[in-house]
Parts: structure tokens; sequence; C-alpha cells
């Protein structure tokens, strides 16, 4: 469960503020996160992968308070429980389909690569429709694949929570629904929590509930 209350968050030299009241998010459920441009959707992923910090008020992600961790205990939060989708993918253009699912695994330490994860990688990419391009380079896919091969790397790490930000933006009708539908589906397997950003109304009816940026803030412009 992820439970947001009395959060205040602004960046240095800027005018933007987050206030949220009070928002929660239940353990496995799938959300998915509107409002206008700039109103905050990002910075609010950022804050519960704890990329982010809130300078004041309390965000607790499954018990942890994530204000209380130091940097070190945010990194490992980040690395074992978070699984971050973006709109432009993120891929790494030199490494071929396999070698970005398993990203995760080369640059973190703390994450053991064994032959269960590449196992596990192999599996992976079969059910996101990709496996028959495992050793092909990133610039030999299409854009709909590159994105299946990003939720992939996400996945991998078997993250709690999953958090995909826009992630179908550059990509046509049918592999919005097929993106947006198989970040559900393994959602719903693995029982981890999935909050998606989107500016695409037709996307929403397949999630649990529809969380509105606006209505859980105030944005107050200083001079
Ligand atoms: N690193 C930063 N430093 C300063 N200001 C920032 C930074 N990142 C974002 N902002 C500002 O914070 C506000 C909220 O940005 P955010 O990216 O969270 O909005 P958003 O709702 O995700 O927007 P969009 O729908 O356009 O992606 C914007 O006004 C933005 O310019």
């Amino acid at each position: 469960m992820i439970e947001i209350h009395q959060l205040k968050f602004s960046y240095p030299q800027s005018k933007f503020r987050l206030h949220i009241l009070e928002l929660v998010i239940q353990a496995a459920e799938k959300v998915a996160v509107i409002g206008p441009s700039g109103c905050g959707k990002t910075t609010l992923l950022n804050l519960i992968s704890g990329i982010l910090v809130p300078d004041q008020g309390t965000l607790t992600s499954y018990g942890m308070d994530l204000k209380a961790l130091n940097d070190h205990q945010r990194r490992a939060y980040r690395i074992s429980q978070i699984g971050f989708v973006f709109q432009e993918f993120e891929l790494i253009d030199y490494l071929n389909v396999r070698e970005n699912i398993l990203l995760p695994y080369f640059i973190n330490g703390a994450l053991l690569l064994d032959a269960g994860v590449h196992e596990r990688a192999q599996e992976l990419a079969a059910s996101m429709q990709v496996d028959q391009y495992f050793n092909s380079h990133i610039d030999q896919i299409s854009q709909g694949e590159r994105q299946r091969v990003a939720i992939c790397r996400a996945l991998l790490p078997q993250p709690q929570i999953l958090l995909a930000d826009e992630p179908t933006g550059n990509l046509d009708r049918v592999n919005k629904e097929l993106i947006r539908d198989l970040l559900l589906e393994h959602a719903t397997r693995t029982n981890a929590t999935l909050i998606m950003v989107t500016h695409d109304d037709s996307l929403l009816d397949r999630f649990e509930r529809t969380v509105d940026i606006e209505r859980f803030h105030e944005v107050v412009e200083t001079v």
C-alpha cells in the first residue's frame, strides 16, 4: 500500500508546488494517473520511487516511510521494489534486446545475475512477444516492440510497484492498447501495484481507478 498524507514538494528554482493532501493506493491496485501537462504526474512517480523526497508530509510505501530513509536505503528500495517504464523507452542502442532486458543486473551490484534470471528474461520476452528478437539490436525492432523490451527490463527484478510514465505516448492505437493490456495482465499475475500516467482517455476503462492529480493537490504559484 502507498499512503500519502499532507505531502509538499517543490523543485529548487521553480514556481511549481505539489501539495497532495491525501492519496492512498492499495497494494496490487491498478491505477491510471491523469491531469493536465505540468500538474505533477511525473513528479508524483518520482516521489513514489524515492528519486525525489517530499519537503513535508509523509509518503509510506509498503510500510516504509520514504522520507525517513537515507540515500543508500532509498536506492535499495528503488532497486528492490520499483520497476519504471518511460515514454521514450530509455533503451541502449548499442546493446541487443537480451542485454537491454538484463541491464538492471549489469548496473546494480545488489541484483544477482544467475541462471534463474536468464531463464526469467527469456520467459518475460516470450510473454511480451519479443523473444524472437532476443539477439537483435534495438534499431532493428519497431517502436511497439521497443516499449515491450523496456517493460521486460522493468519487470525482470520482480518489482512490487510498477510505475509507467506515459508508456504508450509514442505508439499507434493497436500498440497503445497492447502495452496497456500487457502491463495490466502482468501486474495482475504478479500481484504488483501498477501506476500508469496517461493522457489518453480511451485507455482508462480497464484500470480499477483513475486518479486525477489536479483533484488531489493545489498548485500554489509564488512570485
Ligand atoms: N527538475 C526540475 N526542476 C525544476 N522544475 C521542474 C523539474 N521537473 C519538473 N519541473 C516542473 O514541475 C512541474 C511539474 O512537472 P511534471 O513533469 O511532474 O508534470 P507532468 O504532469 O508530468 O507533465 P507532463 O504531462 O507534461 O509530462 C512543471 O512545471 C515542470 O516544469
